[in-house]
């Protein structure tokens, strides 16, 4: 197996006494989608705030592409090549698809007001831009307010905005969260297309796109990782049922 392109070693996380990550392990491999499955305020969202700055670890080491970045900024990992969406959308819904994906593209060129007044770099920009539209399968959409999208399409556009800073490593958190069984399908086909060629590490709550779409998956239950492996085997895996999938299925 290749070395992991992220790592979460013996990570502790507590809120004062509330432990709730503990002991965390986990390896995700260069190219894989990884879900990480679990129970409603088991720590998956906490997980993933640590792997992206938003929470220091209380304990243990997070490392990407072997690089120890625990306690580092959201933005500094996201300048490392790690980026996510939220369960929460963070769309601007007055502005427009293509000013939406604009700003998380000056975004990733760090560009002030200045960066405006050269023309050359303008068109870089809005090729960057026209180049998303195409991935998220926007470009009919592009002048249409964020707010006029359909629900399906606005989680397109936030995946559009994950994308922009070029990421190795993609974290999605519950993109699949109020659609229908026909917006599942279609985002998940789009989540398929986006990761190629990079690391998905997904929350989902939909057992049937984690079992369709993850090469692996790890499971977490009272902030604790029990297993992780293929979808067959975390299906015929004994403490996950208990714990978990038996009560899914119940
Ligand atoms: N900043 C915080 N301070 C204190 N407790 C917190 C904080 N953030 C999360 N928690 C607690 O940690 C636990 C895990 O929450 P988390 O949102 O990570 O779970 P989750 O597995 O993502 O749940 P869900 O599936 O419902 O989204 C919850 O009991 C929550 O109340």
């Amino acid at each position: 197996m290749s070395d992991p392109i992220l790592s979460l070693q013996h990570v502790h996380k507590s809120f004062g006494e509330a432990h709730i990550i503990r002991d965390a392990n986990l390896d995700v491999i260069p190219g894989e989608r990884h879900a990480v499955i679990g129970p409603n305020g088991a720590g998956k969202s906490t997980l993933f705030h640590l792997c992206s700055g938003q929470f220091a670890p209380s304990e243990g080491k997070i490392l990407l592409n072997g690089d120890n970045i625990s306690g580092l900024k959201p933005a500094e990992v996201n300048r490392r090549g790690l980026a996510r969406s939220f369960q929460i959308t963070n769309i601007f819904p007055g502005v427009t698809v293509f000013e939406n994906l604009r700003l998380a593209v000056m975004r990733k060129h760090n560009l002030q007001f200045v960066f405006w007044r050269s023309a050359a770099r303008l068109q870089q920009v809005n090729e960057e831009v026209e180049d998303l539209l195409i991935k998220i399968r926007l470009t009919d959409r592009a002048q249409t307010l964020a707010s006029q999208l359909s629900y399906s399409e606005q989680r397109s556009l936030e995946i559009g905005m994950t994308l922009a800073s070029d990421p190795q490593v993609i974290l999605l958190d519950e993109p699949m969260a109020g659609m229908s069984h026909e917006e599942t399908d279609y985002t998940a086909g789009l989540i398929r297309e986006i990761t190629e060629g990079r690391t998905l590490l997904i929350v989902e709550h939909d057992m049937s796109v984690v079992f369709s779409l993850a090469h692996r998956i790890s499971v977490l239950v009272y902030g604790e990782i029990i297993a992780t492996g293929t979808p067959e085997e975390i299906r015929g895996n004994v403490r996950v049922k208990e714990a978990y999938l038996g009560e899914e299925a119940a």
